[in-house]
């Protein structure tokens, strides 16, 4: 059966996953919060090219209401700088049941969306993927190509009893890809692209601020992808500290990007050498920094501290980009800013990361 899919967003994903949803028999609908990155498709058809080819005229939406109202679900795929504003803008328009579902999820903004729809009265279960289920970059005009089609993508459901039916939800419409994982701490932390993108910018950083054109694969050197696999241990050690499961950089390499398991630099080589290694930001206003930093490696820092498992070298990161870009990268991020996470405790979270809802935990009765 085919399904109306409104899509957030116009950008690089937004269009790489309308061609799936189109190449998966279903119907996308594309809105361009300022209108501005949906006007080419007036003129010619969504382009798809490289890991999906197809030719295809979406709909196209003018406001979040449209595309709430006309579509059975929501996909929200555009940079975590952007989903506060999106989720204030849908809210109002989203009805009971309607799934919703957040690719790349970040920063625990399914909560702060389930804070408006519970303020409304209104229950829609909400799915936080770990990444995306496509990567590309949108070429000019109404193109896209689409670099990869990831094998496994994780994914939550929050309420949690609404899990089983929203990944039936969600393979229908992209594909038996999805690995449930337990609650949104884990898919925050099975997030890679904050700590890889912070090897990758910091060790770039010049080619980028100079608009070099850049393999990014290639660059993984052995330097930079020991800094990622580094990280990469500092993220595991608090997923395991959460009792948590999330995939190692390792698998999260081989498994996007059709590699066998190698050191990071060894597979990032080898992405360049099959044509999948893809190409590194031409400008320092790139979101490697102004997303991840801000809203990818300040939730990291934060659960870092609140399980007693300091995350030294992303913090350092934060400190970093902070100062060559003249920004607190760490007091940007509007979501955390929103849910006030400083009056709650860890069990609150692990709560809320199950059921969607930020409680305070009763004192026990003296
Ligand atoms: N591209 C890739 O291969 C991968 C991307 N991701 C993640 O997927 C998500 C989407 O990435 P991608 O599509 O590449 O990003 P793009 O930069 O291509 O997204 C552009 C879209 O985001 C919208 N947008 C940007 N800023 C805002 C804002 N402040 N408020 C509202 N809307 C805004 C734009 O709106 P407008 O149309 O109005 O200009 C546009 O529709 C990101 O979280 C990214 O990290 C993860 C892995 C791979
Ligand atoms: C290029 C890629 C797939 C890996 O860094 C990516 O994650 C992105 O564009 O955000």
């Amino acid at each position: 059966m085919s399904c109306k899919v409104g899509i957030a967003g116009a950008g690089s994903i937004a269009f790489g996953s309308a061609a799936l949803l189109h190449q998966n028999g279903h119907d996308p609908m594309l809105w361009s919060p300022s209108g501005a990155s949906t006007r080419v498709l007036a003129d010619a058809p969504l382009t798809a090219t490289g890991a999906i080819e197809a030719e295809f005229s979406p709909r196209v939406a003018t406001s979040a209401q449209q595309l709430a109202e006309e579509n059975d679900a929501i996909l929200i795929a555009l940079p975590a700088y952007g989903h506060k504003a999106v989720f204030d803008a849908l809210a109002p328009h989203i009805r009971d049941g309607q799934h919703i579902i957040v690719s790349s999820h970040a920063s625990l903004g399914a909560l702060y969306l389930m804070q408006l729809l519970e303020a409304r009265g209104v229950q829609a279960p909400i799915t936080a993927w770990g990444t995306t289920a496509v990567t590309g970059r949108r070429g000019e005009g109404a193109t896209v190509k689409v670099n990869t089609v990831r094998k496994k993508v994780d994914l939550c459901t929050v309420p949690e009893p609404r899990s089983d039916c929203a990944l039936a939800v969600c393979t229908r419409l992209f594909g038996d890809v999805f690995v449930p994982r337990e609650g949104l701490l884990a898919i925050s932390l099975s997030n890679l692209n904050p700590q890889n993108h912070l090897g990758i910018a910091l060790g770039n950083i010049t080619r980028m601020e100079r608009g070099e054109t850049w393999s990014q694969g290639q660059n993984v050197t052995p330097k930079v992808g020991a800094l990622l696999e580094a990280l990469d241990a500092e993220r595991l050690a608090i997923a395991e500290s959460l009792s948590l499961q999330t995939k190692t950089i390792f698998e999260h390499f081989s498994l996007s990007f059709h590699v066998p398991e190698a050191s990071v630099s060894e597979m990032n080589q080898q992405m360049h050498a099959q044509g999948n290694g893809g190409t590194g930001p031409a400008t320092a206003d790139s979101r490697y920094v102004t997303e991840d930093v801000p809203y990818g490696l300040q939730l990291t820092a934060v659960l870092g501290r609140l399980t007693g498992h300091r995350a030294e070298l992303h913090e350092a990161g934060i400190s970093i980009f902070s100062a060559m870009y003249g920004r607190d990268f760490a007091a940007e991020n509007e979501l955390l800013n929103a849910l006030e996470l400083d009056g709650f405790s860890l069990d609150d979270l692990r709560q809320a990361a199950r059921t969607g809802l930020l409680r305070k935990t009763p004192e026990p009765a003296s």
